[in-house]
């Protein structure tokens, strides 16, 4: 593993969207997996200033998000479909049609796992994916104790989780209880992985990650055996490591 250390938030983003740019030049065509919550959020800002400025465009590309609450209708603002739009997808020029995330509002869940699943190995896997860390390790959704060689799949989530996440929602009982997620055999498959972790309250999940042991009670553990992942992460999140 790669660990690109540095200073704080705002630096973070930048080396993230430098990453990131990178990729989408040297091969337009990319497959890139995407991810939501609180830290990518300064990416998508900067990936949005450089298309404003004419650096890059995102038209060949195609992304697929990591994951998406059950239940959320798209235009519900605390879908991570809502969130995309909101973030990213309305300010660049990526075509609608090839930015995929799963579908939480689906009549048949399991379906929509496989046809997702499907969507991904047929655009020939990820080629650089996006994520972040949850406090208990968690990637995409796939909590403590998921199966390491699990595909597209429903979760429920942790209370943890839920309690970590409940800051976007009016209340704690507004919070789904489901999701569905990429597993992690998906994330694995993907050629390249750049995970982004800011802040200090993240630094024992930071250490845990590069330094424990590899088990599925923890399950960004896994990431240490990749042969391409890039940590971007701030002094505080590394303050354990
Ligand atoms: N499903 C998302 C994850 O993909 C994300 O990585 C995690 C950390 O979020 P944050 O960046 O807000 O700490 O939160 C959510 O649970």
């Amino acid at each position: 593993m790669d660990i690109i250390r540095v200073k704080d938030y705002n630096e973070l983003s930048e080396k993230a969207s430098q990453l990131v740019v990178g990729q989408v030049k040297t091969a337009i065509h990319s497959v890139l997996g995407l991810a939501t919550g609180s830290t990518p959020e300064g990416l998508y800002q900067q990936l949005i200033e450089q298309y404003k400025q004419g650096n890059v465009s995102f038209k060949p590309l195609t992304t697929f998000n990591l994951d998406e609450y059950v239940g959320l209708s798209d235009d519900d603002p605390n879908s991570y479909r809502y969130y995309m739009n909101d973030k990213l997808f309305n300010h660049i020029d990526l075509p609608e049609q090839r930015a995929f995330l799963p579908n939480g509002d689906a009549a048949d869940l399991e379906n929509e796992c496989r046809d997702y699943e499907a969507m991904i190995r047929d655009a020939g896997h990820i080629d650089l994916q996006i994520l972040g860390l949850g406090l208990n390790g968690h990637i995409g959704f796939n909590e403590p104790g998921t199966p390491f060689d699990r595909r597209t799949h429903i979760v429920d989530l942790d209370e943890s989780t839920r309690e970590a996440n409940a800051r976007f929602f009016p209340s704690m009982d507004d919070v789904p209880r489901k999701a569905i997620t990429m597993g992690i055999g998906t994330i694995m498959d993907s050629k390249k992985i750049v995970l982004l972790v800011s802040g200090e309250k993240k630094a024992d999940a930071v250490s845990k990650l590069v330094n424990g042991e590899v088990t599925e009670t923890f399950p960004a553990s896994i990431l240490q055996k990749h042969e391409n992942v890039t940590i971007v992460a701030d002094e505080g999140a590394l303050s354990k490591v």
